[in-house]
């Protein structure tokens, strides 16, 4: 994460109930009683969003700020190596959150306990690593319930976070564009509506308990009900707009991409795990100036690139948000028109980090993604990145079960043009196969060919430039004037 550009979703948490009516919440019932959610699960104001989006609120479900961070995973069995792989992730995924982590816990035990995710000894255990640390925030490799959230917090003493709140923060904090921005709030809000869903319940039944009735039923609906009532009503006014809001930017999208299938360019996507250097391949392969971080997601908005191939054929490559073991599905589905574009594309770069130390599981954790948005079926070209730093031993197993994987180093151009080519190689066949004979005052046409057509041989003809090539339909409808006649 680089402090220059990020914001901090957790910074000046306003009451949901503070916010101005211009904020896009509806506030037509605003009777909250004296119960209130605890302010860490409110709506609040952003500071920093452009002006443009000021009236943008976001979710707060933890007043956190990550900082002083201890983590705490459970592992079912099977290979330790795979637990502490996934602590060492949430460790990456913490630190590019902006927090510093002193020290990991994993329990080993079949399921998370349904009360508090580790069992009682660990709590104890993690109580203690928490105050000889002087940690002030939790963060557990798991999606936790509203309720193990509040059981762990109030035994731990201190903020508890999951997993998926991390990322949704990484995620908030990266977003720049509207739509990244839309897409990231729109799953915070999921997110936080099903938590809200979870404290409703309890709350509930508190109230019933102190009605006297275990069933509920008259006078079990407290204040803390109709707080509720009008959170959700907020939330899901706002979700509505959001929706809104990014069916409209997609139309435009969706326009901008027609165009370029009018066109016929191909359309070439990279997709991969985070970090795994898909940015820097984007770089070398069209010398554009994508922005570069070690951190993870440093890129959410995609960005297309237009690329050539040694004919000078035009296609397209576009960056996509980088994948992550258990990406929250809050995430997936909001991003979906986003991840769509992988799904239309006529071909993936798949970039996996030969350098990792489990570039395998990352392979089948974006494929597991890949499947789900419909991009499963999208022919995949596996580059193997950061040749440079992997163990030669790594690649070469990945290359006994990848056979056809390109091995490249972003960093030191090894690969590239065999990338580059095995790319042009596999980019789809423009339909019409047009044998030509172009005259040299229309030399505009040979170019065209050139750009989106796949030339099969020239020949400088006294006559003209004499082609034979695949273009699109269009195209050949242009060039049927100068059709050479073959018997
Ligand atoms: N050693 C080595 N490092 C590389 C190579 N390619 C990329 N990196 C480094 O890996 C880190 C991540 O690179 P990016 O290109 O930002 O990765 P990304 O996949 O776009 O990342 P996200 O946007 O987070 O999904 C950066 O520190 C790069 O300098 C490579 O070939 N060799």
């Amino acid at each position: 994460m680089s402090p220059g550009h990020a914001y901090n979703p957790y910074e000046d948490a306003d009451r949901l109930d503070d916010l101005p009516e211009h904020d896009g919440l509806v506030d037509d019932d605003a009777t909250t009683g004296d119960f209130d959610l605890d302010d860490r699960h409110s709506l609040r104001r952003v500071a920093g969003l452009s002006t443009e989006l000021e009236d943008i609120t976001e979710v707060e479900y933890r007043r956190l700020r990550l900082e002083r961070v201890v983590l705490v995973g459970v592992w079912p069995g099977g290979s330790f190596v795979d637990a502490e792989n996934s602590l060492a992730e949430l460790a990456a995924l913490a630190e590019t959150a902006g927090s510093q982590v002193l020290e990991g816990l994993v329990q080993r035990r079949l399921k998370p306990d349904p009360a508090t995710f580790i069992g009682s000894g660990k709590v104890q255990e993690l109580r203690d690593v928490v105050l000889t640390t002087g940690a002030d925030t939790v963060v557990v490799d798991g999606e936790l319930s509203a309720s193990q959230l509040r059981n762990l917090e109030d035994k731990v003493g201190i903020k508890v976070v999951d997993r998926t709140m991390v990322i949704l923060d990484i995620f908030a904090q990266h977003a720049k564009s509207r739509e990244g921005k839309a897409q990231v709030e729109l799953a915070q809000l999921e997110y936080l509506s099903q938590r809200l869903r979870g404290w409703g319940a309890s709350l509930s039944r508190q109230a019933g308990g102190r009605a006297g009735g275990a069933g509920g039923g008259v006078g079990t609906r407290g204040p803390g009900e109709t707080k509720l009532e009008t959170d959700r009503r907020r939330i899901r006014t706002r979700m509505a707009k959001l929706r809104r809001d990014l069916a409209g930017m997609r139309t435009a999208r969706d326009t901008k991409r027609a165009g370029r299938r009018r066109n016929a360019v191909p359309a070439v996507s990279i997709a991969g795990y985070t970090n795994a250097g898909k940015s820097s391949l984007l770089n070398r392969l069209t010398g554009a100036g994508v922005l570069v971080e070690d951190a993870l997601f440093a890129t959410l908005d995609p960005t297309v690139r237009r690329a050539q191939t040694s004919e000078g054929r035009v296609y397209t490559l576009a960056d996509t948000v980088g994948f992550v073991r258990h990406l929250p599905h809050e995430l997936v589905e909001s991003f979906r028109s986003t991840l769509e574009e992988v799904a239309d594309a006529d071909l993936v770069v798949h970039v996996v980090d030969g350098s990792h130390p489990d570039p395998e599981g990352q392979l089948s954790a974006v494929r597991a993604v890949l499947a789900d948005i419909g991009a499963g079926g999208v022919r995949e070209i596996v580059a193997v990145n950061k040749a440079d730093a992997a163990d030669p031993l790594v690649v070469a197993r990945l290359l006994r079960n990848e056979p056809h994987a390109v091995v490249v180093s972003a960093r030191t151009g090894e690969g590239i043009d065999k990338l580059r080519s095995v790319i042009e190689n596999e980019l789809p066949q423009p339909p019409v196969e047009v044998d030509v004979l172009v005259p040299y005052q229309h030399g505009e046409l040979v170019a065209r060919v050139h750009t989106v057509g796949e030339v099969l041989s020239i020949e400088h003809e006294a006559a003209g430039t004499r082609v034979r090539a695949r273009v699109p339909e269009r195209l050949a409808a242009v060039l049927e004037p100068y059709a050479v006649a073959t018997q």
